[in-house]
C-alpha cells in the first residue's frame, strides 16, 4: 500500500485553459486543456517556442492568474483560493530579471528580511529579529559557493547580474517551499554565470526535495538538469519525457523537434517521447 504521501501529487493542473484578448487582437487560447502531475521532488524542465503558454502556466500555477477553466493543486490545495501570505508558503517563483527579484538598493540582508516578512502569514511587518534573518541568509547562501554569505551588508544593486539571480533562488528557498517556478532565471546571464546559477539552483532545490518547475530556451541546460522534460506548443504539451527516456536525447535532438513543430504539425513532436531511447 502507498504511503499517504504518494497519494496526493505534489502538484496537480486538471484541464486548466487560459484565454487573453490582447487589444485590437482576436482571442488567445494561451494555455489549452493542459493536465499535469508532478511527483514530489521532481525537477522538470519547460521548453516551447515563444508564445508557446509556458509563463502563462507558471503564473497560474503561482496563482497570479486565474485559469478560466481548471484547478491548479498543490499539496492537495486550490491555490487559487488561497490568500497570497499562504500562497507563498506553497510555492515561490524566481523571473528572468534579478529586479523583479529583489529591491536593488537593499542590502542582501535586508532583501532576506522582506522575503522572511512575506512569509510570516497575516502580520508581514512585524519584525523579524536580525539574528534569524541572518541566520537564515547564510544556511541559503553558503551552499552557492559563491561567498555571498560574508557579503550580507552589500547592496543587491552592486552585485552581479548572477549573483542576484542566485540569491533570488536562495530567497526563494526560505521555507522551503513545496514547488519552485523558475521562469527562465538565467536567460539574462552570460553562459558561465548561467551555468553556475543553475547548478547552484539545483543543489538548493534538491537537497530541500523542492518541486521545480523550470523554463528554459537553452536545450542543454533543459536536458542537463531534469527528471522530467516537457514540451509546449500552442498551450498544449506535446513532449513528456522523463527519467530513462531522457538518456541519450541531445540538445541536438529536442531542436530538430523544435523545428519541426514550428513548421509542422503536433503529431511530429509526441514522435520524440516514442522514438526516444528507453
Ligand atoms: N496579459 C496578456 N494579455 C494578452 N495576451 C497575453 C497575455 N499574456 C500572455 N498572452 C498571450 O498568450 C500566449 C502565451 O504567452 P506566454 O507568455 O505564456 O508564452 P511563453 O511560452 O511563456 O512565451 P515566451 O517564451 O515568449 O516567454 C501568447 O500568445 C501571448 O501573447
Amino acid at each position: 500500500m502507498p504511503a499517504s504521501s504518494d497519494l496526493v501529487p505534489d502538484l496537480l493542473l486538471q484541464g486548466c485553459t487560459k484565454r487573453f484578448v490582447a487589444p485590437g487582437r482576436e482571442l488567445v487560447t494561451a494555455v489549452d486543456d493542459l493536465s499535469l502531475e508532478v511527483a514530489a521532488g521532481t525537477f522538470v524542465s519547460i521548453i516551447g517556442s515563444n508564445g508557446a503558454g509556458k509563463s502563462t502556466t507558471l503564473a497560474m500555477v503561482a496563482g497570479n492568474l486565474l485559469a478560466d477553466e481548471g484547478h491548479v493543486t498543490v499539496r492537495g490545495r486550490d491555490v487559487t483560493t488561497l490568500p497570497s501570505w499562504r500562497r507563498i508558503a506553497l510555492v515561490s517563483r524566481v523571473r528572468q530579471n534579478p529586479q523583479d527579484n529583489m529591491v536593488s538598493n537593499l542590502t542582501i540582508e535586508e532583501n532576506f528580511a522582506l522575503a522572511l516578512a512575506g512569509r510570516r502569514g497575516r502580520f508581514p511587518l512585524r519584525r523579524t529579529s536580525p539574528g534569524k534573518v541572518r541566520a537564515a541568509a547564510q544556511e541559503l547562501l553558503e551552499p552557492l559557493g559563491m561567498g555571498l554569505e560574508n557579503r550580507l551588508g552589500a547592496v543587491s544593486g552592486s552585485l552581479s547580474g548572477g549573483q542576484r539571480q542566485a540569491i533570488a533562488v536562495a530567497m526563494a528557498c526560505l521555507g522551503s517551499p513545496a514547488v519552485m517556478l523558475l521562469d527562465e532565471h538565467v536567460a539574462a546571464l552570460d553562459p558561465n554565470s548561467a551555468a553556475r546559477v543553475n547548478a547552484a539552483t539545483e543543489r538548493l532545490v534538491r537537497e530541500r526535495k523542492i518541486t521545480t518547475l523550470m523554463v528554459t530556451h537553452d536545450m542543454k541546460h533543459a536536458l542537463d538538469h531534469a527528471d522530467r522534460l516537457l514540451m509546449m506548443h500552442q498551450g498544449r504539451i506535446v513532449v513528456d519525457v522523463s527519467g530513462e527516456q531522457l538518456t541519450g536525447i541531445t540538445p541536438r535532438d529536442l531542436q530538430q523537434r523544435f523545428a519541426a513543430l514550428s513548421g509542422g504539425s503536433l503529431s511530429d513532436a509526441s514522435l520524440l517521447a516514442e522514438s526516444s531511447p528507453a
